[in-house]
């Protein structure tokens, strides 16, 4: 018999309608790439170096796909698969010219019980560029092998329910984290909490249709107990409060997950970059005696214990007719308004009537400069008091901000400990430093690493943080849905839609309900081998 591609599509989607590949294979838009039958890439036996691509001491080369068992057949001449999931030492061959290539490792891991789900192989080999390159000539020469995309093999696990896509997402940033909390976020997301937690609410909000469908079936038959819609209105406003809390984050998980921006800003020539160089302990940037010197922004992470940061200088802050500098300016401004922590520098020889009232000349000062936001200091500049209320208010305007009065070293230590006592007495988180002994420079550190600790949260803390754009925006459309509901308590067939579109954004998230585009948004930050 003869069987079109659409006939055996057909055949497939009616024999096993609520399997997940097919699931899949309905709602992507390039519809056979999905479902092994139908795609020569899934069927594919695919191979990579996974691990880094420097002249190492072992390097692991990893095989996923149908025909993973030749590959050990014919690289360690056997006929004989070793034990599954043990380490066995083989000599390995070429096939072909049946010469030693190395000595090492392999592993078999049968499908399903594998990171894929499929048959795969890892091969432990010496890490030199010879070995790897007769590995990779060897596995590529035979039948049905091919050399894996980037990602591959992340997908293919996806793709066969190993992993959902908010676990995916974690072992990506398991991968690219750079510091211990990013790390610690990551592993918490890749072990499947955030998944867990958003399973959880997709299927409350299924269960709440299968309750308003069931009302909307049966309820003139009377075998519905009359407070079904209650008991669904319950759950779903204590749901709501439960999705709202976990938005309102102030973007915490996000912000770990990308570093947190800090800005140092201030007046030209105050050590701005000289700063940045010391914590990095580089020389990023240029420094100068010459008031000016920097005029772009220059950025550079740093790890601040255990947090990312992205710590920038900025061209110093001044009235200037030169169209170059002005736009050093804007940029400067720019990125000190977008910074979760602005640095703004001084130079520690302050005028008599600054210190006297340090507050309002600083919150005076963050105004003309143009660093804050006029809306963020309405009402309060001008006007600072010793008043408890306006000290809070200005408390909360300061709470992103870190004073550091630079040059410590030109001062006397009287000098010093009366400019001290003045910024302890100040609502700005505050230190005195000198970029040029170092002196203080250790507080300066302590007192970032607290800000931007309180910006980030413990990563281990309560649940899972949200620590993606795109979770949000799901969510968020969740919320409106399950809001929708809310207002169409008479009309129950509309507030039954509302219920599903609302547990259709849930699944968007965890990739029960997915598309082409979204995957390989997702899948294209991997790197090959994973
Ligand atoms: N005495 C003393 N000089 C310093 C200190 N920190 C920086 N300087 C000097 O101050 C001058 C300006 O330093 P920069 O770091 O270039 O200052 P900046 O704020 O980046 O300046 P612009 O880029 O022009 O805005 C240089 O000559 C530095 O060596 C310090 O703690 N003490
Ligand atoms: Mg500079």
């Amino acid at each position: 018999m003869k069987v079109s591609f659409h006939g055996l599509y057909k055949l497939v989607i009616q024999s096993f309608p609520n399997s997940q590949h097919v699931l899949l294979l309905k709602r992507s838009k390039i519809s056979c790439c999905r479902y092994r039958i139908f795609c020569s890439q899934c069927s594919d036996t695919i191979f990579a170096l996974s691990s880094g691509h420097e002249k190492c001491g072992v390097a692991v080369i990893r095989v996923s796909g149908p025909r993973s068992e030749s590959s050990l057949k014919a690289l360690c001449r056997t006929e004989k698969l070793p034990k599954p999931r043990f380490t066995h030492l083989r000599k390995l061959f070429n096939p072909v010219t049946l010469e030693p290539i190395d000595k090492g490792l392999v592993i078999w891991f049968p499908g399903p019980d594998s990171f894929t789900g499929e048959d795969c192989t890892e091969y432990h080999v010496h890490g030199g560029q010879a070995v790897i390159t007769e590995m990779a000539n060897v596995l590529g020469g035979l039948d049905g092998f091919r050399h894996a995309e980037a990602g591959e093999f992340t997908k293919r696990a996806f793709t066969n329910g190993k992993l959902d896509l908010t676990e995916v997402e974690g072992l990506g940033d398991l991968i690219h984290a750079e510091t211990e909390a990013q790390r610690k976020q990551a592993l918490r997301q890749m072990d499947g909490e955030l998944s867990r937690m958003y399973t959880t609410w997709r299927k409350q909000i299924i269960s709440y249709t299968a309750s308003v469908e069931a009302y909307i079936d049966f309820a003139e038959e009377d075998n519905i107990e009359d407070d079904v819609l209650n008991q669904v209105n319950i759950g779903i406003e204590q749901l709501l409060s439960e999705l709202e809390s976990h938005l309102r984050d102030n973007r915490q998980g996000e912000i770990l997950r990308s570093g947190v921006q800090v800005a140092i800003v201030g007046e030209p020539n105050v050590g701005k970059s000289s700063l940045l160089n010391s914590v990095c302990q580089r020389p990023a940037a240029i420094v100068s005696p010459l008031a000016g010197t920097t005029r772009d922004v220059v950025e550079t992470g740093v790890n601040i214990g255990g947090y990312p940061v992205l710590l920038s200088d900025t061209a110093g802050l001044r009235e200037t007719q030169d169209s170059i500098e002005k736009e050093g300016v804007r940029r400067a401004l720019h990125r000190a308004q977008q910074a979760d922590i602005k640095v703004l520098m001084m130079d520690c020889d302050l005028n008599q009537n600054a210190k006297k009232e340090l507050s309002s000349f600083i919150l005076q000062r963050i105004t003309d400069l143009g660093i804050a936001l006029t809306s963020d200091v309405e009402g309060q500049t001008g006007n600072c008091s010793t008043k408890e209320n306006d000290s809070t208010e200005l408390k909360n305007i300061f709470e992103n901000y870190v004073l550091v009065f630079n040059k410590m070293d030109k001062l006397s230590k009287e000098e010093v400990i009366k400019l001290q006592t003045v910024t302890d007495l100040c609502d700005i988180t505050s230190c005195i430093i000198s970029c040029e002994s170092g002196e203080g420079l250790d507080d300066f550190v302590t007192l970032l690493k607290e800000k931007v600790a309180k910006i980030c949260g413990n990563p281990l803390a309560g649940s899972p943080s949200l620590t993606q754009t795109r979770h949000r925006q799901h969510l968020q459309a969740c919320v409106s849905h399950l809001h929708q509901y809310q207002k169409q308590p008479e009309d129950v067939v509309i507030a039954a839609f509302s219920l599903q579109n609302a547990a259709r954004e849930i699944g968007k998230i965890t990739g029960k309900i997915t598309s082409e585009d979204i995957l390989d948004v997702i899948f294209r930050d991997f790197c090959i081998g994973k």
